[in-house]
Order: C-alpha cells, then sequence, then structure tokens
C-alpha cells in the first residue's frame, strides 16, 4: 500500500537573527495519522508548526502541504490550502471579546454563501463535536477552565472540517483525568473524521495514548521517527533517557 505523506518538510533551515533553530530537517505527516513531535525545550516544535502552517518563513528547504509547496502560493491558492488545516495553539488563542461560539464562527465567516443560521449552526456542532456542554457556547473564554479553553481551541480548529490538525502540546497544564480525556478525543477525532494529526506534545501519556509514530527533534533536526515501541531501542542519550526515564516507566506501565 502506498502511503500518501500529507505534510513533507525538506532541508528546512529556520533562524532568528544569528540564531539557528532547524538545520537541515525531514519530516513527513502521513494521512491518517498522528505524528507525535517531541524534543527538549527550544528544541523548535513550535517553530516548525508555525512554519508548516506559513507564520514564520523558512530561510532554506520546502514545505509541501497536501501535495502544494506552501511558500510557491498565489494568495487565493494559500488560502484555498489554509482552509484544508485547522490550528489549537497551546494558549487557544481565543478571541476574548468573542464568545466560545463567536470564537468557532470567526473560519466560518470565509465560506461563502453561509448565512448567520447556518454559520451558527455548524459552530455549535463543533463545540459539541470538541466534547463541550451546550452552555459553554455563549461563555466568553475568561470564563472557561484551562480545559475548556483547549477545547474550544480544537473546535475552532475543526470548523472548516479540515483535513489535517496542528495541535501545539494540547494536554499541557491540564490535570491528568482531563488530560486523558483529551487524548481520547484526539484519538476519536481521527477515527470518526479521518483527520491527519501533527501533535507537539511532552506528554509521555498522549504519546502512548494517542500516537501511531514519534518524531524527536534535536540539534536542528528530526534525530529519529518511529513507533513507542522503536523509540525504546534508539541509541542516542537524549532519545535514551526520554523513553526509559522514570516518567517513560511510569507512562508505559499505565499503558500496560
Ligand atoms: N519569533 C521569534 N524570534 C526569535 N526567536 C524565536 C522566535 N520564536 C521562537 N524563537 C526561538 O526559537 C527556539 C525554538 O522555540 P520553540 O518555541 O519552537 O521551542 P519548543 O521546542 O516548542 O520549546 P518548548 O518545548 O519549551 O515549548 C527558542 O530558542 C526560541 O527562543
Amino acid at each position: 500500500m502506498v502511503t500518501e505523506n500529507v505534510i513533507e518538510v525538506r532541508g528546512l533551515r529556520t533562524q532568528f537573527g544569528s540564531h539557528v533553530v532547524h538545520d537541515g530537517l525531514d519530516i513527513d505527516l502521513r494521512r491518517g495519522e498522528i505524528l507525535g513531535v517531541v524534543g527538549g525545550s527550544g528544541t523548535g516544535k513550535s517553530v516548525l508548526l508555525r512554519t508548516i502552517v506559513g507564520l514564520n518563513s523558512p530561510a532554506a528547504g520546502t514545505v509541501r502541504v497536501l501535495g502544494q509547496d506552501v511558500s510557491q502560493l498565489a494568495p487565493l491558492a494559500r488560502e484555498a490550502l489554509e482552509r484544508r488545516w485547522g490550528v489549537m495553539f497551546q494558549d487557544g488563542a481565543l478571541f476574548s471579546a468573542l464568545t466560545v461560539r463567536e470564537n468557532v464562527e470567526v473560519p466560518l465567516r470565509s465560506v461563502p454563501g453561509l448565512t448567520p443560521a447556518q454559520r451558527q449552526s455548524l459552530a455549535e456542532l463543533k463545540v459539541s463535536m470538541a466534547g463541550l456542554p451546550w452552555s459553554a457556547n455563549g461563555k466568553y473564554p475568561s470564563d472557561l477552565s484551562g480545559g475548556m479553553k483547549k477545547r474550544a481551541g480544537l473546535a475552532r480548529a475543526l470548523a472548516l472540517d479540515p483535513e489535517i490538525v496542528f495541535l501545539d502540546e494540547p494536554t499541557a497544564g491540564l490535570d491528568p483525568i482531563g488530560a486523558s480525556a483529551f487524548d481520547r478525543l484526539i484519538v476519536g477525532l481521527r477515527d470518526a473524521l479521518n483527520l491527519s494529526v501533527f501533535l507537539v506534545t511532552h506528554d509521555l501519556d498522549t504519546l502512548h495514548a494517542c500516537c501511531d509514530r514519534v518524531a524527536v527533534l534535536a540539534r536542528g533536526r528530526v534525530l529519529t521517527t518511529g513507533t513507542m515501541a522503536q523509540m525504546l531501542d534508539v541509541d542516542d542519550p537524549w532519545v535514551h533517557e526520554y523513553f526509559h526515564g522514570p516518567r517513560a516507566r511510569a507512562a508505559t506501565a499505565l499503558k500496560e
């Protein structure tokens, strides 16, 4: 069976002034998979996510999403491509002056021909798909718990029925029960909607619960990619410590 890559990054170089974050980085996301992107703090996981969705310009290399080179697209083609992915930023990045439903309606405003009532119904559907109660629709971000904010951010990422969803540390700051509910939600949505998921995380439980493959960032590139089982055999001190350390053992025990 041929595996289709929905994201292909080749030879990526990213830098801020003289600070080189990525140098010769390659990474693929396959259609339908959940790829966990891990690495020490500051290794450039969030910058990679932002670069793939076009919020950072790479110094060199190519980023192809759904077969198209992101940097070569004319504005209209670019907007059309952007409608095929959704991004959930770490803090939810919600507009504080808008209710949850209005936040989810924002991307829907770009869809021609939708009446306000249709937009509202679609937004309410996404809010419920993200596991929020009906009452959350009318709440403002300041009235939400951290977990609810993340679900609202996820609802907005799902607004346009994307093929790819980017999640930046979706379980950071959640209590363990909330985090594992979020893990189940991610897998359930992937299965139901055939999403491809690019998931930046530090959470070993999430890697076990959700990810088909893991990509480890270190020293400016992807050091290794594989299943969780394959990670256990990687002969690199950081990777070994990460996947064999006490937290990893606890996560493995929990999974078993
Ligand atoms: N806009 C920017 N201008 C300058 N430097 C930046 C900018 N954005 C990120 N960086 C730097 O790029 C490096 C990678 O940052 P990034 O946020 O991607 O790390 P990360 O791997 O996601 O870390 P963490 O796990 O702690 O969230 C850091 O050294 C950061 O300071």
